[in-house]
């Protein structure tokens, strides 16, 4: 049995016409942080929802624990997420809930468990990300950290196998993105899962991920540990990664030639 818990085989996928992958392999092994790293438009986000089976590829497939996700029917898709947790940038929480009753939801949503263990599994998983005594707090009283690590307990409320981050880091100060940062990996060794991270944030997906992929123009250009992406020669790789203002991702959005733009003004 493969000891790849999400694999993604000569997936190719467009919007309207337009391709968006070109042929994607990718393998995320069980108990490993992996990230998916590119600029902003490449598709990142897109990957993650053809994993949760939000929409199918045109070519090639996904596959979680060994099952073609998009020939899933719709029960399948629905077994299929319980496995999956998701932390989305914008994961807001529900306002009217408290913080301890937005944890409980997806219990009390998915599972019969009794009110007594789903009690004590709250202040476990808030416990977990260091809440436990924000537990009768409303979102609104939270700070965006704080919210972040809320969702994240959301998020593991039915111990995921598989965690799925887009963008955990961004919009939160240094502090919040150390705490989210380490509590990504932690949580992942604690659940024994396995963690997908999107990101831009190259200092701190390089400090916990295993493993990275790069993507651009529709392909991966560039994959290894933090460590060889970060002697890489590869001309993408480098000023991703040194954050260079020159380099193969271009400052200026394609245009015509500026001289003959600013005359036809006149
Ligand atoms: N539902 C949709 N319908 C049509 N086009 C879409 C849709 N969702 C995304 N796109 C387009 O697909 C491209 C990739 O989007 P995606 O969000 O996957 O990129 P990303 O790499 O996650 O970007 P970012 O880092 O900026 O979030 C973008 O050009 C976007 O405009």
């Amino acid at each position: 049995m493969t000891n790849n818990i999400v694999e993604i085989d000569n997936l190719s996928f467009g919007y309207k016409g337009r391709l968006l992958h070109k042929g994607i392999n990718m393998v995320f092994p069980r108990g490993k942080v992996v990230a998916i790293m590119g600029g902003s438009g490449s598709g990142k986000t897109t990957l993650l929802r053809l994993i949760g089976g939000q929409i199918k590829p045109s070519k090639g497939e996904v596959r979680v624990h060994g099952d073609v996700v998009h020939k899933q029917d719709r029960d399948g898709i629905f077994k299929l997420r319980r496995k999956m947790g998701m932390l989305f940038q914008q994961g807001a929480l529900f306002t009217d809930l408290s913080v301890y009753e937005n944890v409980a939801f997806p219990m009390r949503e998915l599972t019969d468990l009794p009110d007594s263990m789903i009690h004590d599994l709250v202040l476990m998983k808030l416990n977990a990300v260091g809440l436990r005594g924000a537990h009768t707090l409303m979102p609104a009283e939270l700070s965006g950290g704080m919210a972040r690590r809320v969702a994240l307990a959301r998020a593991i409320a039915l111990d995921p196998a598989i965690m799925m981050y887009d963008e955990p880091f961004a919009g939160l100060d240094p502090i919040s993105m150390g705490v989210i940062c380490s509590l990504i990996r932690s949580l992942n060794d604690a659940l024994g899962a396995t963690s997908i991270i999107v990101s831009h944030d190259v200092k701190e997906t390089f400090l916990i991920a295993d493993y990275v992929y790069f993507v651009a123009n529709g392909v991966v250009t560039a994959e290894g540990t933090p460590d060889d992406l970060m002697k890489s020669t590869l001309p993408f790789v480098h000023q991703f990664v040194h954050g260079d203002k020159d380099g193969p991702v271009p400052f200026h959005y394609p245009a015509g030639n500026y001289q003959a733009e600013l005359m036809k003004q006149k």
